[in-house]
């Protein structure tokens, strides 16, 4: 299994492009059931997490090409198209679920296993399934499968969330898309990703109006044509680096990033007395001073976003101070803070918060990636301690970055990767 070493690295410095956000792209892959046209999706990231979806897609029966260099993905539509899809695949990564969506829409039935907990919650899809059930869905739970029926096709309705779900909002928004009349969608999630998601049903020929605000509606169409679609940026990506510049003492110039995306990592990163230059698509990060401690919420867009805690958590660990980290977006998002700490940082669980009370430095370790930004914080966290830090089970690491090791050695980090 591969491992990441990594070794006390000095000040970060130079550029980095950010790829294409994963957290948009499997949706727009997802959403690609729904045309019957072929779709070409571009600034595709090379991820684990693509590949599953790309197998996913493929045991649908749509026909998948995608080139890696050119990062472009093509699909084109199935001759049949299958509805049911196998345990195997929903394990590997939640957002396979993103799939019962546009097949209800598209076929008026789909099985799906049912996802179970993952690393840093329980992760219930109910919200997702009252939304179908809304929309006119018989849904019934067996053998670990879920299915969602509608003998006479889905009819638009208002549906109120009780939570802002990212996920919920992308599948209630596919499903709709295809449905009579209008749906309209209270309480949705406003996350970038959401909005990118829109976007494309648009240029497929959905009429979604209202993404990235609180209210979705959807007037249903009989048809979704082929489109060509640009992902955004990865705006967590872009998140991690600048912590990298923050905790290095470095100056990092991240290209490639919607700034207005990233405005409450800028906000708490200047709290902290680094200095954050932005542009609209270019975000300098240069830090020289000491760090100051501050405390974080997690909250839904456009709140300080929950893949970005484990990052912050690395970089707290060492500023002046004590800071508080609140997780309200998911209850178990903590697993990181016994690697960390057995890095020599002082952190503390209280319920959903955590006590950061900075440490001088931190040393290098062996320590285990228990998730995927769980990961992204041990690297960074790395780039400072003291000796040598060996990082197991990077798989999770590779499901959202692509070859995290390469950005950080062209900005001068000692990391390499080892089988
Ligand atoms: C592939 C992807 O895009 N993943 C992102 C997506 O996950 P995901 O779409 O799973 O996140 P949600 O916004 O749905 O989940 C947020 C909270 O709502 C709860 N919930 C959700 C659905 C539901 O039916 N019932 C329910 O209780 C979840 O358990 C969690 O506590 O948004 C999260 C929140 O920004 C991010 O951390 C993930 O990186
Ligand atoms: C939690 C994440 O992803 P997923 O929802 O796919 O588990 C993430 O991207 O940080």
């Amino acid at each position: 299994m591969s491992k990441l070493l990594v070794k006390k690295s000095g000040p970060l410095k130079g550029s980095v492009r950010i790829k294409g956000a994963k957290n948009s792209v499997l949706k727009l892959m997802a959403a690609s059931i729904l045309a019957d046209e072929p779709c070409t999706i571009e600034s595709v990231p090379e991820l684990l997490d693509v590949e599953v979806m790309i197998t996913l897609l493929e045991s649908l029966g749509l026909r998948i090409h995608y080139d890696k260099e050119a990062e472009v993905i093509v699909t084109q539509p199935a001759e049949k198209l299958l509805c049911e899809a196998p345990y195997e695949l929903i394990q590997k990564m939640r957002a396979s679920f993103l799939v019962m969506g546009p097949l209800l829409a598209k076929k008026g039935i789909s099985k799906i296993s049912m996802p179970g907990g993952c690393a840093i919650g329980a992760r219930p899809i109910d919200l997702h399934l009252k939304g179908f059930q809304a929309l006119g869905a018989e849904v019934t739970l067996g053998h670990g499968y879920i299915e969602a029926k509608a003998d006479n096709g889905l009819v638009g309705a208002e549906i109120y969330l009780d939570f802002p779900s990212v996920g919920a909002t992308e599948n209630i928004m596919m499903a709709a898309t295809m449905a009579k009349g209008q749906t309209v969608i209270q309480n949705a999630a406003k996350e970038p990703e959401i909005i990118d998601l829109a976007n494309f049903l648009n240029e497929m020929g959905a009429s979604v109006k209202g993404a990235g605000t609180d209210t979705i509606r959807v007037m249903g169409v009989e048809k979704m044509t082929g489109s060509k679609h640009q992902t955004i940026p990865d705006r967590i990506i872009a998140a991690t680096y600048m912590v990298a510049a923050a905790i290095t003492k470095g100056d990092i110039t991240i290209e490639n990033v919607v700034s207005s995306h990233v405005k409450p990592v800028t906000a708490k990163l200047r709290e902290m007395g680094v200095t954050v230059e932005d542009d609209d698509d270019c975000i300098r990060v240069i830090s020289n001073g000491p760090l100051k401690a501050v405390d974080i919420t997690t909250l839904p867009y456009p709140g300080f976003p929950t893949d970005a805690q484990a990052q912050f958590m690395a970089l707290l660990a060492t500023a002046e101070g004590t800071s508080v980290i609140n997780e309200t977006v998911f209850e178990n998002r903590f697993r990181h803070v016994s690697e960390i700490n057995r890095m020599g940082a002082n952190i503390k669980i209280e319920g959903h918060s955590a006590v950061i009370q900075g440490v001088t430095n931190l040393q290098g370790a062996q320590v285990k990636a228990t998730d995927l930004r769980a990961g992204a914080a041990l690297v960074l966290a790395g780039l400072i301690a003291e000796g040598e830090t060996e990082i197991d089970e990077i798989y999770h690491i590779d499901r959202g970055y692509p070859q995290i090791e390469n950005d950080l050695l062209a900005l001068g980090a000692a990391i390499k990767r080892i089988d």
